[in-house]
């Protein structure tokens, strides 16, 4: 399958149910609706500078003081000024705060420049209340979480997040130690929970499961409680590669069977009889990489409802060569106006990836055009 129309079968995964989270916990999840503002902002009339709150022009009698706090704020009238802290609510009838800095002070006096409505923040002159100021499908960042609490949220209605079961299989891999003699550590493990986080779902310590089908079957069935199931390795066609047999078995729905992409081909996407989705990510780690970006990513952005926007288009060094009828992953980094290669991307090995900024997408053929950019997580 090309590797557009493989990434866009992932991303139509059906979105999961809404939930509420008070803001604290909604951090990574998606938006479900749009986000408003519950309160116009600020609140109420404030000062924007420390200093005095005055009414016409000077010089002004002291009558008080107010500082930031629920506490009346009183009023001054033509000739008077209240002492007032920034981010106090300013006196009824004030015209203008004005700031230490500029202001003179004798006894109960004061003088200084007066500039009607200068250093005074209006009720309502950021936000509005009711106004509409982040839409569905936006991801609740730590920002998105401050901005909800200064709206007067207190609860977010976001898209419960897609449980994931990473099942990494590989008689071959070690989880400590050095690799050699046959044995190779396992990168997927370390990686994918992280990125799985970033993608917007939840997932525990990845599980081993040797290479037997019997064994693959029962570890799949048992992930009864996830939305997608991931199996790492075994994608290919080997004697020790039970997955598409395994899926076969079960009834699966094979909805990918490969990416017209390098690396990373033999990756698949099938559904369940019960709906889960199962994702085969090719053992190679850099070809690992790219599947989880390819079908992954894009099915958890499906199950949360994630809007994406269209990614970055920009121009790549020409020096990248295409495949005739393959699209290419590169590992690229920003030089200047455009992306050059990185290098170190060969299928077993990260470390390309792991200096890159991006991931450039090569189409078949690509004769210098702008490239698209995949996101890698961090
Ligand atoms: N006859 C064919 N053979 C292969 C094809 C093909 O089209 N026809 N495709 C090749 C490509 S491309 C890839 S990629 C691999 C994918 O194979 P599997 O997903 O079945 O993975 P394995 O065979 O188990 O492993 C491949 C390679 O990666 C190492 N590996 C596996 N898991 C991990 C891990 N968690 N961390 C680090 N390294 C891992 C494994 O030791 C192998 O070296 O198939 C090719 N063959
Ligand atoms: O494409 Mo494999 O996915 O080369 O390593």
């Amino acid at each position: 399958m090309p590797w557009r129309l493989a990434r866009a079968m992932a991303a139509a995964a059906t979105p999961l149910e809404t939930i509420s989270l008070p803001i604290g916990e909604a951090g990574g999840a998606v938006l479900a609706g749009p986000l408003h503002a519950r309160a116009d902002l600020p609140a109420f009339d404030a000062a924007a500078m420390d200093g005095y709150a005055v009414a016409g022009p000077g010089p002004w009698t002291i009558t008080g003081r107010v500082m930031a706090g629920p506490s009346a704020p009183g009023e001054v009238g033509p000739g008077q000024a209240v002492e007032i802290g920034t981010g106090a609510p300013v006196p009824c009838g004030t015209e203008a705060v004005v700031p230490y800095e500029s202001a003179t002070r004798k006894g109960a006096w004061v003088r200084g420049p007066f500039e009607p409505g200068r250093h005074v923040r209006r009720r309502g002159e950021d936000c509005q209340r009711g106004t509409k100021v982040l839409p569905s499908g936006t991801v609740v960042t730590p920002v998105a979480q401050g901005l909800a609490a200064s709206l007067g949220q207190d609860v977010l209605r976001v898209r419960r997040r897609p449980r994931v079961t990473v099942l990494v299989t590989g008689d071959e891999l070690a989880t400590s130690g050095l690799p050699g003699a046959g044995r190779v550590r396992d990168a997927l493990g370390p990686l994918l929970p992280g990125l799985i986080a970033w993608a917007g779902g939840e997932t525990g310590p990845p599980s081993r499961v040797a290479d037997r089908g019997s064994l693959l079957a029962t570890a799949i069935a048992a992930a009864d409680e996830a939305d997608v199931v991931v199996v790492c390795g075994s994608s290919s066609k080997g004697a020790a590669d039970h997955l598409r047999e395994v899926l076969g078995e079960a009834g699966a729905e094979l909805l990918v069977e490969s990416v017209a992409c390098r690396p990373g081909h033999p990756q698949l996407l099938a559904r369940l009889a019960d709906g889960r989705l199962v994702v085969g990510l090719p053992g190679n780690p850099y070809a690992a990489l790219v599947a989880a970006l390819t079908l992954l990513v894009p099915a958890l952005g499906g199950m949360t409802g994630r809007v994406d926007g269209h990614g970055e288009w920009v121009k790549l060094d020409t020096r990248v060569t295409a495949h005739p009828a393959d699209t290419r992953i590169v590992a690229v980094r920003r030089a200047g106006a455009q992306m050059v290669p990185v290098g170190h991307d060969r299928p077993g090995l990260l470390w390309g990836a792991a200096l890159a900024d991006a991931l450039a997408v090569v189409p078949p053929r690509w004769r210098g055009e702008e490239v698209e950019l995949l996101s890698l997580p961090f």
